[in-house]
């Protein structure tokens, strides 16, 4: 059996790019138990996700999980369904548009920017097929998911390099593999909860709550823990607020087995009781939301705290697709591309910034004050 199928005939001859490919998680096709279940499957089936042996997995989740989670979950997901689809993936598509946009307007014409799921569509395989088909023979990998984690950045790369396996020509290879301190993206959710203020006003507390995994993975050394507490460090910096008034929590608990704490949830709904009327919280693990943001924190985590005795729950959105957070991404971009961009004769912001530095350098020369 030939490992290796023929290359497009385009490979050859045309002009080489630069290909970005934002990832993201993926969602369902639709808000049903019939799309839910295959979307599932795929993703509880992935090793990164789920680390008990298959063997004992397999029936938990094809006799009991895929029998009972579609309905449950698909009522879930038609609550904050939009006419465009799923959030998630209509967010997904706005900030490589943007992208795309931004890095023409910086100069960089011949990057082509597209957007994958890891699981669910568009798949990353087809996204790496329509890149190559582009010409592009570089290639930066970008999973949206600012704070590493095996399950999520370590899947993106499991399912890139599978893609590429049967590949006989591969392209150079470059990923972002977190961005949890880049000032650019504190300084957006900085902003983001700044602004809520001062609309709003503080509330008693700050919620951060990222998305939970399991305790096991900190135990054997995943940086995930660390890199969300990074985070909030230095958004409470960047906020100037004191340490007391922040929280980070872990939310969506999936299973028996112990997760990263605090919990989101039942932290919030010991809060009143502690004399905590109202919070704000806020989702820095999410560059979009969807729906562990806008169903569980939004709705679920909301109705808790009120019936707990809360008086004012504000959640505030993702950075989505920001100006602020396009631009501090444009950068990413930019700065993982580096050496490609800059050694590509033909862009043209190298032309146009040595035209600027020769215009001010003859300006200063000739004394002229322009
Ligand atoms: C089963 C274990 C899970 C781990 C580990 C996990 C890690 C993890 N997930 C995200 C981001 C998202 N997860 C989303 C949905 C979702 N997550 C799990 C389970 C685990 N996630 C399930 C079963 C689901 C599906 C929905 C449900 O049935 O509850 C989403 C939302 C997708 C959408 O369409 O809106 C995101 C985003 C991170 C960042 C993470 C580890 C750091
Ligand atoms: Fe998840
Ligand atoms: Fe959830």
């Amino acid at each position: 059996m030939a490992r290796y199928r023929p290359e497009p005939t385009h490979a050859h001859g045309s002009t080489p790019r630069i290909g970005v490919l934002l990832v993201n998680l993926g969602s369902p096709e639709a808000p049903t138990a019939a799309a839910v279940r295959p979307y599932l499957k795929q993703f509880l089936s992935d090793p990164r996700v789920v680390e008990i042996p298959r063997l004992a997995w397999w029936p938990i989740l094809n006799l009991i999980i895929l029998n009972t989670r579609p309905a449950k979950s698909a009522e879930k997901y038609a609550s904050i369904w939009t006419d465009e689809g799923s959030p998630l993936r209509v967010h997904t598509e706005r900030q490589a548009k943007l992208l795309a946009g931004f890095l023409t307007e910086a100069g960089h014409h011949d990057v082509k920017v597209d957007w994958a799921m890891r699981y669910g569509q568009p798949s990353i395989p087809d996204r790496l097929d329509a890149l190559r088909a582009a010409s592009c023979d570089r290639i930066l990998l970008v999973p949206l998911y600012p704070q590493y984690a095996g399950s999520t950045v370590g899947s993106v790369m499991d399912e890139v390099a599978s893609s590429i396996h049967a590949w006989r020509n591969l392209p150079e290879l470059r990923f972002i593999r977190s961005y949890h301190d880049d000032p650019g993206y504190i300084a957006a959710l900085a902003a983001s909860v700044t602004e809520h203020w001062a609309k709003n006003g503080q509330a008693d507390r700050l919620i951060l709550s990222f998305h939970g995994v399991p305790r096991y993975t900190l135990d054997q050394g995943d940086p995930y823990h660390c890199e969300c507490h990074k985070t909030a460090r230095l958004l409470a910096d960047a906020l100037d607020i004191a340490p007391e008034r922040v929280m980070l929590t872990f939310q969506s608990r999936f299973g028996k087995a112990e997760w990263l704490k605090p919990y989101t949830q039942p932290t919030l709904e010991a809060l009143p009781k502690q004399g905590v009327r109202s919070v704000d919280v806020m989702c820095p693990g999410f560059s979009s939301d969807c729906l562990e943001t806008l169903e569980e924190i939004a709705m679920e985590c909301k109705e808790a705290f009120l019936t707990h005795g809360g008086e004012r729950f504000h959640y505030i959105p993702c950075l989505n697709t920001r100006n602020d957070w396009m631009h501090a991404l444009t950068a990413l971009v930019i700065r993982h591309a580096g050496h490609w961009l800059a050694a590509d004769p033909r862009r043209s912001t190298a032309d146009r910034q040595v035209g600027k530095a020769r215009a001010i350098a003859l300006g200063a020369k000739n004394g002229d004050a322009k």
